[in-house]
């Protein structure tokens, strides 16, 4: 699905080749500052290598229309980003930039349902908790169902059991409707649990890269 080759980008990384399988779920890790988001972001084009390419299904991320890409590419930032309003304002409004047309109200309360979510669609979403909001925010990007998930840590603001329960849901979805999901994670628990494919991050390259390098 994804072929990176040659990457570099300023002092953060380097990755001389690295293939992403479609389908499945992918798991980023690597320390703090490592460039695991920086990686993220390349793959739907929010940040351009300055040189070597990403092949997105076979065609360079310059190739792509950068808004066509987002559809089909979309990321779940580490920070949820919430809009004024309820709830339901939030949910509506991925839909609305994704020019799709707008969920009925059962599929919305069925998708806060299914992410283990028991508020209202009228709740303010000023007054959601950081989980909430985090959810809130995945289920943003789940109803305008893009091809591949990217997720910044998608369960940094949860309790470990939620987060099993959410990334167990969201596995067997991904499975289920052929969807490819990556996602940057600190948890142990859930690589073990969850990762089909795992990519180590060393200080920008790709741990295998580094390692070989190292021993030259
Ligand atoms: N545009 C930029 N210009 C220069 N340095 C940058 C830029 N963006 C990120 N960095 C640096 O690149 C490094 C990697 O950042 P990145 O956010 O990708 O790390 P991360 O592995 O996701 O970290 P964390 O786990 O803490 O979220 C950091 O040292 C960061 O300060």
């Amino acid at each position: 699905m994804f072929h990176i080759q040659n990457l570099k980008y300023k002092d953060v990384l380097r990755i001389k080749e690295l293939d992403i399988p479609e389908g499945g779920l992918t798991c980023i890790i690597g320390e703090s500052g490592s460039g695991k988001t920086t990686l993220l972001k390349m793959l739907n084009h929010l940040i351009s290598p300055d040189s070597g390419d990403i092949e997105v299904m076979g065609r360079s991320v310059f190739k792509w229309n950068p808004v066509q890409l987002r559809r089909k590419i979309a990321m779940l930032s580490q920070s949820p980003v919430m809009f004024q309003g309820t709830v339901r304002d939030n949910l509506l409004i991925g839909l609305h930039f994704a020019e799709k047309p707008a969920a009925p109200e059962d599929k919305l309360a069925e998708m806060l349902k299914w992410l283990n979510l028991h508020i209202s669609l009228d709740a303010d979403s000023e007054s959601l908790s950081g989980g909430e909001k985090q959810r809130v925010a995945l289920a943003r990007v789940l109803l305008t169902d893009p091809a591949v998930l990217l997720l910044d840590e998608p369960s940094s603001a949860l309790d470990e059991e939620t987060a099993r329960a959410i990334l167990g849901k969201l596995k067997d979805y991904g499975d289920s409707q052929k969807k490819t999901i990556i996602m940057v994670t600190h948890s142990s628990d859930l690589v073990r649990n969850f990762s089909e494919n795992t990519i180590k991050i060393e200080r920008g390259q790709f741990a295998e890269e580094a390692e070989k390098d190292a021993q030259q």
